[in-house]
């Protein structure tokens, strides 16, 4: 979708911001950009909508060399979101986003609607803030209006660069959380400058690190993270990377044990005795249909069926949540394990537990798949013996 091809960006006063730049980003993927100030990603994408022109080398968009198109027509395919947002002041919300289709000579209604359906998207609501001018706004709603007004023409590609810079880390981190959801319903092409890297790892499809100019590592948020090309990737990332590493690894079935499972209607005595049998302090207690009910300790079991002694389960994550939702879940309800489903909805069923060794085991398993580039399942750890 968006292909450099060798390029490189000099200065007229001599300062090569880019050298010799070659990769690409699929159609509909989100490559982050990151590295510390002055490396060259702000040049990188500005040479995309053509605000900087390359010095050699060239840029294909779905194939085509940019230089060879209009400025302008390129950049109707373009969405282009900045930190300092750049809304017209004297203009309303809906204005704003309406922008861009009224450019392209949109008839006003249309231009109104589509404005309306993209505030919406990006989580304002049109009839509270549609009227107000961006001074009546707080520093992350008017974020959010910048990316809607991006969208609004439906370009394929977005430009992002620090988009969410000049927000606080609370209000950051939900519009970081807002901008995943909306990217999942519109699958832009997405080049997103940051010199953030946990934004860069929560962000991306695939990150390019870069270091004065270069990319020293284009690879998965998993990747950059548990294998880093080079002691300049390593550094630039952090020594807690490991744990950075936890919130782009996803729970996997493999990672699951299987404890004792129970049904609330089962008679105590027999589900008493079925846990003597495992050996087991305790079991995972589901409903007639198969959904999770809760948990019973084995000596609670005495009398009755297991309902009267069985307590509800909130720490639960469907597969697919990442490590660090599920550390944090075992902390917030002091689980010692956590259930996993297969699913987010009322039928979800239980597919097995997630224990804090097997977290760790499944983050080691992960590291080692990575540089090994094999799938998780395949990796063999050696695992610590439990004291
Ligand atoms: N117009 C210009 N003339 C000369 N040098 C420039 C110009 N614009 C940028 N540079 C230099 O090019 C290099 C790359 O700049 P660029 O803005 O691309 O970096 P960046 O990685 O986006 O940095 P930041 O995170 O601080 O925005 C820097 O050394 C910068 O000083």
């Amino acid at each position: 979708m968006i292909r450099f091809e060798h390029v490189t960006k000099r200065y007229p006063d001599g300062t090569t911001a880019v050298d010799d730049l070659s990769f690409e980003v699929a159609e509909g993927e989100l490559v982050t950009l990151v590295g510390p100030s002055g490396c060259g990603k702000t040049t990188t994408m500005k040479m995309v909508n053509r605000l900087i022109e390359p010095t050699e080398g060239r840029i294909l968009l779905d194939g085509e060399d940019i230089a060879k198109l209009d400025p302008v027509v390129l950049r109707r395919r373009i969405g282009y979101v900045i930190q300092q947002v750049g809304l017209f002041p004297h203009k309303t919300v809906l204005e704003n986003t309406a922008t861009v289709p009224s450019l392209l000579g949109w008839p006003r209604r249309k231009a109104r609607e589509r404005a309306t359906e993209l505030l919406d998207l990006v989580g304002l609501d049109p009839k509270v803030h549609g009227d107000r001018y961006p001074d009546q706004l707080s520093g992350g709603q008017r974020q959010r209006v910048g990316v809607a007004r991006a969208l609004a023409a439906d370009p394929p590609v977005l430009l992002m660069d620090e988009p969410f810079g000049a927000v606080d880390p609370v209000v950051r981190e939900r519009l970081q959380a807002e901008f995943l959801r909306l990217q999942s319903q519109v699958r832009k092409t997405v080049l997103f400058v940051t010199h953030d890297i946990e934004e860069a790892v929560r962000l991306g499809d695939r990150i390019a690190v870069y270091g004065n100019g270069r990319i020293e590592q284009f690879d998965s948020p998993a990747s950059v993270l548990g294998a880093p090309a080079s002691p300049y990737v390593a550094d630039f990332v952090g020594s807690d990377r490991g744990l950075k590493r936890l919130s782009v690894t996803p729970i996997e079935p493999g990672d699951l044990v299987a404890p004792p499972v129970v049904h609330l209607d089962d008679p105590a005595g027999r589900a008493a005795d079925r846990l003597r049998a495992e050996n087991a302090q305790w079991a995972v207690v589901l409903d007639g249909d198969g959904t999770l009910h809760g948990w019973v300790s084995a000596e609670a079991l005495t009398a009755g069926t297991v309902r009267d002694h069985s307590r509800r389960m909130e720490a639960w994550l469907p597969l697919g949540a990442n490590l660090k939702q599920a550390f944090s879940v075992m902390l917030q309800h002091d689980a010692g394990w956590i259930a996993v489903l297969d699913g987010e909805g009322a039928d979800a069923r239980f597919r097995g537990v997630l224990t804090p060794a097997r977290l760790h085991e499944a983050l080691r398993r992960s590291i080692d798949a990575d540089a090994r580039d094999v799938p998780r399942d395949e990796v063999e750890v050696d695992t610590v013996p439990s004291v």
